[in-house]
């Protein structure tokens, strides 16, 4: 799209909303777009910029040297180096000291800059993720994150089969793939409204990363079994999991945020699930958890965390997570695995799930809570894909990276309640 001067001005407004990070960047351009009645055509290339910018801002404040990162000088160097303009087509829009301080943006070797800006990760993370990974691992990761993600449909076997949302989807002109590992995921072409979709109304599919739906392939919950997703959220995975029930038995959704199980009541009604029980609680300690202690046979903890595994998607949250905030989210995840273990009947399973890759929120925690509960063992993730004919090849966790599967990063581990 042509960029003009109405154009860069409403990125820098964009900008200006956005980049004090006091809100989730996604929220808060939703609400700028609403409260500037920006017009729908150029919503797309203000979006694309602002997540750009956040993708590459440490490169960019580099680039623009840290006390002149002006907005203005921010979209500037995001499109001449990430955005795929030329100079030549900023040229009219240029002050004449810029042209050439843009050349010299273009210019940057980025082999030759630190690893914290060649990956785009703030040291702290760095640090973190050097526990479990090679300098040339976190580069990779940290690379992959500043893609976007592509999106990736979960076919919802109750109202329709793979087969038939691909047809539905190449009759609506929308370029699709079957995933390579999820036996009911769809990878589509670019980013069409498919919220607009008489499939989607329809309950046909829900938009699900397919590194969110293997987990319900971990916990494999069957029909006629007492489940429970204890960090229900909006459903995504509770209405994998209800599917893959197929509507039996009872499947209870458990969140302490109203907002979000609220937001669950709508997918539920398209999906056609009848055996979910959305369940608001106080607390991980809520009465309404204690009387179904050793009832279940399945529980998920798709456990709150820093997010980090998602930066292809919430690219802020590098920004807005900090040591201290994994150090109070490790004490809550600690608390809430601890919780949910003891909804499990003997020979029940529990998956512990998280979309982070720091150790400190997935081994540690795991190995923690099996010191701390010898009646439960771990049981080796790549078995359990292998038994559900997952053509993935893992050890004892399920770890997923964008660079080598594609997907979110992931991290699961399935446990098993033994007898006492
Ligand atoms: C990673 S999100 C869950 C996403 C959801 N499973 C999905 O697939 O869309 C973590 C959730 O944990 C919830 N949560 C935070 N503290 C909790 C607690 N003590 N007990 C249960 N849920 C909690 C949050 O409200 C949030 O919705």
């Amino acid at each position: 799209m042509l960029i003009t001067e109405y154009r860069l001005e409403l990125v820098i407004q964009a900008l200006r909303a956005v980049l004090p990070l006091a809100h989730p960047a996604d929220a808060a351009l939703s609400h700028h777009f609403r409260s500037e009645r920006t017009g729908s055509g150029e919503r797309a290339l203000i979006a694309e910029t602002v997540f750009g910018i956040l993708r590459h801002r440490a490169f960019l404040e580099l680039a623009c040297t840290a006390e002149r990162s002006t907005p203005r000088r921010m979209a500037l160097a995001y499109w001449v180096r990430f955005g795929g303009y030329n100079l030549r087509e900023l040229t009219p829009l240029l002050k004449p000291t810029e042209s050439e301080w843009l050349g010299q943006v273009k210019g940057y070797k980025m082999a030759e800059l630190p690893l914290s800006i060649q990956a785009e990760l703030p040291d702290w993370v760095i640090e973190k993720l050097r526990g479990s990974m090679s300098d040339e691992d976190i580069l990779a990761t940290g690379r992959a994150m500043q893609q976007s993600a592509p999106l990736d449909l979960r076919v919802n076997t109750l109202r329709a089969s793979r087969d038939e949302v691909m047809q539905g989807l190449q009759g609506e002109k929308v370029e699709a793939t079957l995933t390579p590992l999820s036996p009911i995921g769809i990878r589509v072409k670019g980013k069409p409204p498919l919220n607009k979709s008489p499939m989607f109304e329809g309950g046909k599919f829900e938009v699900q990363d397919e590194g969110s739906q293997l987990l319900g392939f971990l916990l494999a919950p069957k029909r006629n079994e007492m489940v429970v997703d204890f960090c229900a959220g909006a459903g995504g995975k509770t209405l994998l999991l209800g599917a893959m029930m197929n509507s039996q038995g009872r499947l209870y959704a458990f969140d302490v945020s109203e907002k979000r199980l609220a937001n669950l009541k709508p997918r539920m009604a398209r999906s056609g699930l009848s055996n979910v029980q959305p369940q608001l609680i106080a607390h991980e300690h809520d009465q309404k958890i204690k009387r179904l202690a050793g009832k279940i046979d399945r529980v998920l903890v798709d456990a709150p965390c820093s997010g980090l595994g998602t930066l292809r998607r919430n690219p802020d949250l590098k920004f807005r997570q900090s040591p201290t905030s994994v150090d109070e989210l490790n004490v809550k995840q600690a608390a809430i695995l601890a919780a949910a273990a003891k909804l499990l009947k003997a020979g029940g399973r529990l998956v512990y799930a998280t979309c982070s890759l720091l150790p400190q929120e997935n081994q540690e925690i795991v190995a923690a809570f099996l010191t701390a509960h010898p009646n439960f063992i771990l049981l080796p993730a790549g078995e359990v894909l292998k038994q559900q004919k997952i053509p993935l090849e893992m050890g004892d966790y399920l770890q997923l990276l964008p660079q080598v599967h594609s997907t979110d990063g992931f991290f699961a581990a399935v446990l098993e309640r033994q007898a006492a």
